[in-house]
């Protein structure tokens, strides 16, 4: 049997599915269920593991599961409770399903209410806030309660809002049990004993908070400072958040002088740490001995991807300047980078073929032509052209300050970087 490590969607999925926290749901791929797992190369089943690699349970062809070990990564593990632990330490009390921080005014909403129980729904891919802040955030809304308990449900997205949302209103109904849900909404009181249609006013994203991080609805109030800090540390201004500039274009289009000087630029102006993952010295280190075959170069671009999305997870810039002809590829790294908090800047060094061969500065495509070279891009391996870019350089005929120029503009407009411009 294959081992396989799901996607985080999948990962979130199989502990609530494995928790009764889906209940009457138990297994993956029941016909019309969002709750799916897709297992590689056409495997019907595997041993799913965490991604250090403990085995947590083994899925047959049917999509049921035997569990093997509870999971055991990520932050915050010992606030995630099943549905019988909650009920069982929890009975009596009020439940408030929690999709984003609560304001000042939820805040005392909630306080009216007794005895509550926060239900965090902090699964990957949930809009508000990343899951590990609206664990922070809930946490410290606890503390300003008199008598509140969070308990942490990694109910992730599957990228409908009313499936969410229906999940939601199912999942807390069983958290609930017998006792009170009280869902935050624009409309004030949403109560029920359980019952989930009670729910709809906001258990999967309740609406009144649903305005995103920073920005409370027109009928909330402010965060408390506590939580204002937690937010405001989750989603950083432009200026402050991770960022990865990516260069694409043809060998010679002038991926590597433009991403020097804006690198130079940021080092002259201080404040950002830069780290440069140029094409030819990745291949060199982290990619040393991987051929130009589409697979290898697809690796390639993952490797400068996985480590481009560290580097924005702490804040930092980072500069590509790979080839990277494949859209997929550039897509996957997109995905990568934003997973991880970053911004995904790319950059298409438009120049052309002709110019590239003409400067031909490593006599490179003189070579590919001869046939000397086999799968040169261009030559006789693809280039797939950005649709997307955030800025497009054609090099042919401009210095490189004025091609920079475009760049610099661009980050200016998306207000990433400010850097000082030539002339
Ligand atoms: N077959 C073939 N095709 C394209 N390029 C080739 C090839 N063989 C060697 N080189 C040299 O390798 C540099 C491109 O490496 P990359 O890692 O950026 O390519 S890729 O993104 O994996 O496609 C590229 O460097 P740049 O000129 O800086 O782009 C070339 O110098
Ligand atoms: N406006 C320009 N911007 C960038 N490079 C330019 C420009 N005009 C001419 N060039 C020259 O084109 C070549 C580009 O090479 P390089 O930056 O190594 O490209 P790549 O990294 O895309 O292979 C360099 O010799 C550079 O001096």
């Amino acid at each position: 049997m294959i081992q396989h490590c799901p996607t985080p969607t999948e990962l979130d999925d199989l502990e609530l599915l494995l928790s009764g926290a889906y209940a009457p749901l138990t297994r993956f791929n029941e016909p019309g269920s969002a709750v799916t797992l897709d297992l590689p190369d056409g495997a019907l089943e595997a041993e799913l593991v965490d991604p250090e690699g403990l085995p947590l349970a083994r899925v047959s062809a049917d999509g049921s599961l035997e569990p093997l070990t509870h999971a055991q990564y990520g932050p915050f593990r010992r606030l995630h409770l099943t549905p019988a632990q909650t009920r069982e330490q929890h009975a009596g009390a009020t439940f408030v399903p929690v999709a984003d921080a609560l304001t000042e005014s939820e805040i005392a909403e909630v306080r009216g209410l007794g005895r509550v129980v926060l239900v965090a729904l902090m699964g990957t891919g949930t809009p508000a806030l990343s899951p590990v802040a609206l664990l922070r955030a809930t946490l410290a809304a606890a503390d300003l309660l008199d008598d509140a308990r969070v308990v942490a449900v990694p109910l992730p997205s599957h990228g409908d809002a009313d499936v969410d949302h229906k999940l939601g209103a199912q999942v807390v109904a069983t958290y609930a049990g017998p006792d009170l849900v009280h869902a935050l909404s624009d409309t004030g009181l949403v109560t029920g004993a359980g019952a989930p249609s009670s729910t709809s006013g906001g258990a999967g994203a309740p609406s009144s908070t649903s305005g995103g991080a920073g920005a409370p609805s027109a009928t909330s109030e402010v965060y408390p400072a506590a939580i204002a800090e937690i937010v405001a540390e989750d989603r950083p201004e432009p200026e402050q958040q991770g960022l990865v500039l990516f260069f694409t274009g043809l060998s010679g289009s002038g991926k590597s002088t433009l991403a020097r000087a804006l690198m130079d630029l940021l080092l002259e102006q201080g404040g950002r740490s830069v780290t440069s993952l140029d094409g030819d010295v990745v291949r060199r280190h982290l990619s040393a001995g991987l051929t130009f075959s589409k697979t290898d170069r697809e690796t390639n671009i993952r490797r400068i991807g996985w480590v481009a999305a560290e580097i924005a997870r702490h804040g930092g810039v980072a500069v590509c300047s790979p080839i990277a002809p494949f859209a997929e590829t550039r897509e996957q790294v997109r995905q990568m980078v934003e997973d991880a908090g970053g911004a995904f800047f790319l950059v298409h060094v438009a120049t052309p073929l002709e110019e590239c061969e003409r400067r031909d500065r490593k006599g490179l495509y003189a070579k590919a032509r001869a046939g000397e070279i086999p799968e040169f891009t261009g030559i006789s391996s693809p280039y797939e052209e950005p649709d997307d870019p955030a800025v497009r350089v054609d090099t042919t005929g401009r210095t490189i300050e004025d091609a920079l120029d475009d760049v610099l503009v661009a980050l200016d407009q998306a207000r990433f970087l400010h850097l000082p411009r030539h002339g």
